[in-house]
């Protein structure tokens, strides 16, 4: 078994004509959690589009957990929990049966998925809530239910596409927390595209991307080296020529 979680290699992409990613290159090793921070337009939900197989690969490579998506993607995708900016949870479906839905989609035998679901929810303090329906609950809750369904087939790399957007500031920093949590107790890896910079922890890797192109990679001490600055939000303006995030 390959001990990487996420290799992206040489990954290229162009909307008629227009480039969106050029020559993406980064690798995520088990148990780190990856920042991918750009600015509007940088390319990040593209990146995840191609992750996840929404987009088909033309140019480059992309591996998790030593599966090649294009040849080898029902064992790469098994490997993958995602959420998606948008919410895909069904409103008027309880949180169990949401849950259900997602086990049944995996092909998780009932007992199992039973048991997943349970530790998962108790997880993010949700189980006592599992009969409720989805509209009843407030954004933070909802997304504390998205995250724990992402795990319940146990990937080994989480992808969180702008998770907090729209979240008021104590569940921001609640599911900032929670995901950071997950990482520490295990060899999940998570990479985390935002364009918050209060979002990332001191040990959080960074990838930065730009027009496309990855402008910086590393643990925090590295990019802060590599760009001479003292803070992260001096890096980003630095590297990104002071693009609005
Ligand atoms: N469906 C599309 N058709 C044409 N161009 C697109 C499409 N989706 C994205 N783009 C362009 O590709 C580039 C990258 O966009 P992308 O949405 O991947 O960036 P992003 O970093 O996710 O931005 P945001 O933070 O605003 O979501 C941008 O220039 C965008 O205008």
């Amino acid at each position: 078994m390959n001990s990487i979680a996420l290799s992206v290699e040489d990954l290229s992409f162009s909307y008629s004509g227009k480039k969106a990613l050029d020559k993406v290159g980064f690798s995520i090793n088990p148990g780190e959690c990856t920042i991918l921070l750009g600015p509007n337009g940088a390319g990040k939900s593209t990146l995840f589009a191609l992750i996840t197989r929404l987009y088909d690969t033309r140019s480059g490579r992309i591996e998790l957990s030593g599966f090649d998506i294009k040849k080898q993607t029902r064992k790469a995708l098994a490997m993958l929990g995602v959420v998606f900016q948008q919410t895909t949870l069904d409103m008027d479906l309880t949180v169990m049966q949401n849950l259900r839905y997602h086990t049944a989609l995996h092909g998780m035998r009932r007992k199992v998925a039973k048991q997943r679901i349970q530790e998962e929810l108790e997880r993010f303090d949700m189980y006592e809530r599992r009969f409720e329906k989805i509209r009843q609950l407030n954004g933070g809750h909802r997304r504390r239910v998205e995250i724990a369904r992402a795990l319940l087939h146990k990937p080994s790399l989480l992808l969180l596409d702008e998770p907090t957007v729209g979240l008021d500031v104590p569940s921001r920093k609640a599911i900032v927390e929670h995901v950071h949590q997950l990482v520490n107790d295990g060899q999940l890896s998570v990479l985390w595209a935002t364009h918050l910079i209060d979002e990332i922890y001191p040990d959080d890797h960074l990838v930065v991307l730009h027009q496309g192109q990855v402008k910086a990679n590393g643990a925090i001490p590295t990019v802060l080296q590599q760009t001479g600055k003292e803070s992260i939000d001096e890096a980003f303006f630095a590297l990104t020529q002071g693009a609005r995030t």
